[in-house]
C-alpha cells in the first residue's frame, strides 16, 4: 500500500494494527438489557478465550441474539461493560469503533443476505464499506476466494441468494461473514435448517477455518451435535444471566436442572452416542482396522 493510502486509513481509523494477542477478544460485566418492563439480561458476564469456538446455548428467548448484537454494537445495553481485543465498546462513540468492526465478521440467522447482489457481490459489501479505495478487479479476486475458502463452487459468485440451496446461502453468508480476513467470527445458528449432513459439513467448515485462520468464534446454537463436535467450551444462558461455562464435561457435573435435562435428555444422550461413535471409528481408521 502507498504511504498515501496508509495515511488515509490510519485517519478513518482503519490503520494497520497487530493482530490481538490478549487472553480474551470478548469480555463482557454486568450487563443489563431491558426491552420496555421485559429484563432480558440483569448482570450477566461472560469472557471469550482467544482461539476457542465458545458454543452459546440456552431456552429460546433466553437473550442469545441479544447478547451477539450488544457485543457487536448493533444494540446499546441499559448498564454493563463490554471490551473487544481489551477496547471498550460500550462507551465509544459508532465511528472510534469502525478499526474494531473490521476485525469480525458476522453470520446472522438466515444468512441476511442480499437478494438483488450476487453471492460476489455479497461478499463485495463490507469490502466496499470499509475499504472503497480497492481496485474493482481485486475485489472481485477477493470476493471470489472467500466465496471458495467457505466452500462453494467458483460459479456461485455470479448467483443470486435465490438459486442456492439453504445449505449454499448459510456458506454465502459465512464468506461475506470472511471478507474482511476477522479475528473473531460471530455465528448465529449457522446449522439450523439443515439436513444433518450439510450440518456436519459446516460443523466440519467451521472448525477448520477456526484451525488456519487463527479465529476465535462465538457461535449460537440449538445444534447438540455442534456442540459435542466443534465447541471448546460451552456458555449456558438461564435465568437472564450466564449460568455456567466449561467443557461438556464440566457442565454435566454442575447440577442445574436446565443443564441436566439439555445435555442428558434423549436428543443429548443422541449426540454424545455418535460422538463416540465418529471417536471409535478414528481410532480405528488410526490404527488401521
Ligand atoms: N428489539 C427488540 N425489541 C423488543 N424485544 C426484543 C428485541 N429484541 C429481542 N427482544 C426480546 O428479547 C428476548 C430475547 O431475544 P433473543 O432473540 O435474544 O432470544 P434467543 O435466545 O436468541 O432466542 P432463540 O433461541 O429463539 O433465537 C425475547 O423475548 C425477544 O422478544
Amino acid at each position: 500500500m502507498t504511504d498515501d493510502l496508509d495515511q488515509e486509513l490510519e485517519e478513518r481509523g482503519l490503520g494497520r494494527y497487530e493482530r490481538f494477542r490478549g487472553d480474551h477478544p470478548i469480555v463482557v460485566k454486568g450487563l443489563v438489557n431491558r426491552f420496555g418492563e421485559q429484563t432480558v439480561h440483569e448482570d450477566l458476564s461472560l469472557t471469550v478465550n482467544r482461539g476457542e469456538i465458545l458454543g452459546v446455548v440456552g431456552g429460546s428467548g433466553t437473550g442469545k441474539s441479544v447478547l451477539m448484537r450488544s457485543i457487536i454494537g448493533l444494540q446499546t445495553p441499559n448498564e454493563g461493560e463490554i471490551e473487544v481485543f481489551g477496547r471498550s465498546m460500550t462507551n465509544a462513540e459508532p465511528d472510534e469503533n469502525l478499526g474494531i468492526r473490521n476485525r469480525w465478521g458476522v453470520l446472522f440467522q438466515g444468512g441476511a443476505l442480499f437478494s438483488t447482489l450476487t453471492v460476489g457481490e455479497n461478499v463485495e459489501v463490507p469490502l466496499k464499506q470499509f475499504y472503497p479505495e480497492i481496485e474493482p478487479d481485486l475485489m472481485h479476486e477477493i470476493a471470489r476466494y472467500k466465496v471458495m475458502l467457505s466452500g462453494l463452487p467458483e460459479d456461485a459468485v455470479t448467483k443470486y441468494p435465490a438459486e442456492l440451496s439453504g445449505g449454499m446461502k448459510k456458506r454465502a453468508g459465512l464468506a461475506r461473514a470472511l471478507a474482511l480476513d476477522p479475528e473473531l467470527l460471530f455465528l448465529d445458528e449457522p446449522t439450523a435448517g439443515l439436513d444433518p449432513i450439510g450440518a456436519a459439513a459446516f460443523d466440519r467448515l467451521t472448525r477448520e477455518l477456526k484451525q488456519t485462520l487463527g479465529l476465535t468464534v462465538f457461535l449460537i446454537t440449538h445444534d447438540l451435535d455442534t456442540l459435542y463436535e466443534i465447541c471448546d467450551r460451552v456458555a449456558v444462558l438461564a435465568d437472564k444471566k450466564v449460568i455456567a461455562v466449561g467443557t461438556i464435561p464440566e457442565l454435566l457435573e454442575t447440577d442445574h436442572p436446565w443443564i441436566e435435562e439439555y445435555f442428558n435428555g434423549p436428543r443429548g444422550r443422541a449426540a454424545q452416542a455418535s460422538k463416540r461413535r465418529a471417536e471409535s471409528m478414528d481410532k480405528r481408521g488410526q490404527s488401521g482396522d
